[in-house]
C-alpha cells in the first residue's frame, strides 16, 4: 500500500479519537501533535502541517458538532476535510480519445509509465498506440517496444531517425486508428532549456491534446518545485506521480504538486503493468484513513441534518432499486467483511432471491473472492457501461471478459446478481421494519456498520 506508514499513524489517531468517552481541550492537542508527527515523517511539508494542525484544533475547539452527531465523529470529519485540503483539487481525467505526450525528468518512470497508461486505458475499451519519441537514450526505442508487446498495445517508432518531431507526426499518422496515442519523450537531467525547447517545439507542432508531467514520488517534496517550473515553461495539463510505493517520502511529493494546482491524474505504484492508480484525492484518503467509502458515508452524514420527510426521501431512493453498477459496487464495498455481509442478507426479508435461488452460506462465505473479481470485471467496464448496464450486449461483455481476464461467465454471473439486487432492493421497499431499522440508524449519526451489525444479530 502506498503510504502504509502514514497509513497506520492516522488510522491508529482516528482510533484514539472514536475510542475517547469525552473530548477535551487536551485532547485536541494530543491529537494535533500526533497528526503533526505523523505528516512529517512522511516529508510533508512543515509550513502545510503548521497550517493543517492548527485550523484542525481551531475548528475542534469552536465548532459545535451537527445535531445527531458525535464530538468523535465530528472531530474525525474536520481532520478529514482539512487533509483532504493538502491532497489538491478532485478532477478526473477525462478518458477519451485523445494524444498524450508523457515529459520528465531522467529515470522518472515515463516509458514504463506510458505502457501502464497502455493498459489502463485500453482495460476501458480505448485502443492505444505508443510513439518512441525518446532519441537520446539509448535502448529507448526497445523498451518501448518490448513493453507494447507486453500491453499487446500499438507501438510506433523509427530506430535510426534522430529527429523527434518527425517520429511523432509519422506516428501519429500511422496510429490514426486508435482512439488514445502516447508520446515517450527524451528523459533530461534537469529541467534545462533543451527539454523545454523540444517539448515547445513538439506542442506547437504536434499540439498533443494532454500533456502529463511524470515525477518521481522519491524526490519528495522537490517535486512541487520541478512541476512548478515545467508548468510555467510548457502549461503542463496534469501531473503523474511514479514509484509512490517505494518511498516515504510520497506524503511530500503529493501534497508539494497539489499545491501548484496542477492536477495529479494517476499515481505509479510499482515496476508492474497493472502497478497504476487514477488518482482521486477523496478516496485516496479515505483508504489511507482505512474509513471505507468515506463519500457514501458523509452523504448520509449530512443527509441526517435534513427534514424527516427529506430522511425519508432519500431512504426511498435507496430502495427503490434505481442504481447503477457503481452503487451496486459502492454497497458491496461497504458490506464487504464476510461476517457483515452474510449478517446483512441473513437479516434482509429477502427470504427468496428472485428467480428462486437463495443466498446460501457458502455464496456469502466466499463474498470477498468475489467482491475481489467484481472489482477487475468492473474496472474492465466503461463509465458509460457503468453508469448504463443494459446497453452490455455480448459484443461488450466479450471485450470486458477479455480485458478483466474473467470468463464471460464470470461477467454474466455479475450482471444476473445485479438484476437480481435491483429487484430485492424493491422488495425491501414495501418492508416497513427493514426501513424503520435503518432510518434510525442514519438519524442516530452513528454509522459505525458494528452498531448495524449488532443489530441484525
Ligand atoms: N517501484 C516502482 N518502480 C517504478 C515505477 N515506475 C517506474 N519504475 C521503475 O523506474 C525505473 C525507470 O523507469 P523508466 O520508465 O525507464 O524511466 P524513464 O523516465 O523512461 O527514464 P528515461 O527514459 O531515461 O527518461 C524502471 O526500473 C522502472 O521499472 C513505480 O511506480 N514503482
Amino acid at each position: 500500500m502506498v503510504l502504509d506508514n502514514l497509513s497506520e499513524s492516522l488510522k491508529s489517531i482516528m482510533r484514539k479519537i472514536s475510542g475517547s468517552s469525552f473530548i477535551d481541550k487536551d485532547t485536541i492537542k494530543e491529537v494535533t501533535k500526533e497528526i503533526q508527527r505523523a505528516l512529517l515523517k512522511a516529508d510533508v511539508n512543515v509550513k502545510l502541517v503548521l497550517k493543517l494542525t492548527n485550523t484542525v484544533q481551531e475548528r475542534a475547539l469552536n465548532e459545535k458538532p451537527p445535531a445527531g452527531m458525535t464530538a468523535q465523529d465530528y472531530i474525525i470529519r474536520v481532520i478529514y476535510e482539512e487533509l483532504l485540503k493538502i491532497l489538491g483539487t478532485d478532477s478526473n481525467f477525462d478518458l477519451k480519445p485523445q494524444t498524450i505526450m508523457l515529459v520528465g525528468l531522467y529515470g522518472n518512470g515515463k516509458t514504463t509509465t506510458a505502457g501502464k497508461l497502455a493498459r489502463l486505458f485500453m482495460k476501458k475499451g480505448l485502443s492505444t498506440g505508443l510513439i518512441a519519441a525518446d532519441v537520446h537514450r539509448p535502448g529507448a526505442f526497445e523498451q518501448l517496444q518490448q513493453i507494447s508487446g507486453d500491453v499487446n498495445c500499438g507501438f510506433y517508432g523509427e530506430k535510426e531517425e534522430k529527429n523527434a518531431l518527425k517520429i511523432v507526426r509519422n506516428g501519429i499518422k500511422e496510429l490514426e486508428d486508435f482512439k488514445i496515442k502516447i508520446i515517450d519523450t527524451s528523459g533530461r537531467d534537469s529541467l534545462d532549456q533543451e527539454l523545454i525547447d523540444e517539448v515547445h517545439e513538439i506542442k506547437e507542432k504536434i499540439n498533443p491534446d494532454t500533456v502529463l508531467f511524470v515525477i518521481d514520488a522519491t524526490l519528495g517534496q522537490q517535486a512541487g518545485p520541478q512541476a512548478k517550473t515545467l508548468h510555467d515553461a510548457v502549461n503542463i495539463d496534469g501531473v503523474i506521480i511514479t514509484k509512490m510505493d517505494g518511498t516515504g517520502k510520497a506524503g511530500g511529493a503529493l501534497s508539494a504538486v497539489a499545491d501548484i494546482q496542477s492536477p495529479v491524474y494517476f499515481i505509479g505504484t510499482g515496476e508492474h503493468m497493472d502497478d497504476i492508480q487514477i488518482f482521486n484525492p477523496k478516496k485516496f484518503l479515505s483508504r489511507l484513513l482505512g474509513m471505507g467509502d468515506i463519500d457514501a458515508l458523509m452523504e448520509v452524514v449530512k443527509e441526517t441534518n435534513i427534514t424527516e420527510e427529506e430522511a425519508e426521501a432519500s431512504l426511498d431512493k435507496l430502495m427503490s432499486g434505481k442504481f447503477d453498477l457503481k452503487d451496486m459496487y459502492d454497497v458491496w464495498e461497504k458490506f464487504a467483511k464476510p461476517g457483515l455481509l452474510k449478517k446483512f442478507f441473513g437479516a434482509l426479508p429477502l427470504g427468496k432471491m428472485p428467480g428462486g435461488n437463495k443466498l446460501d452460506e457458502s455464496q456469502l462465505d466466499q463474498a470477498d473472492e468475489k467482491l475481489r473479481l467484481y472489482r477487475v470485471i468492473l474496472d474492465s467496464m466503461t463509465f458509460y457501461e457503468l453508469e448504463n448496464p443494459d446497453v452490455l450486449n455480448a459484443k461488450r461483455i466479450k471485450r470486458i471478459a477479455a480485458g478483466s481476464g474473467q470468463g464471460e461467465k464470470n461477467v454474466r454471473q455479475l450482471l444476473k446478481e445485479y438484476n437480481a439486487m435491483k429487484k430485492n432492493m424493491k422488495s425491501i421497499k414495501k418492508n416497513r421494519n427493514f426501513k424503520k431499522m435503518l432510518k434510525t440508524q442514519l438519524k442516530g449519526g452513528n454509522f459505525s456498520l458494528d452498531d448495524l451489525e449488532s443489530k441484525m444479530l
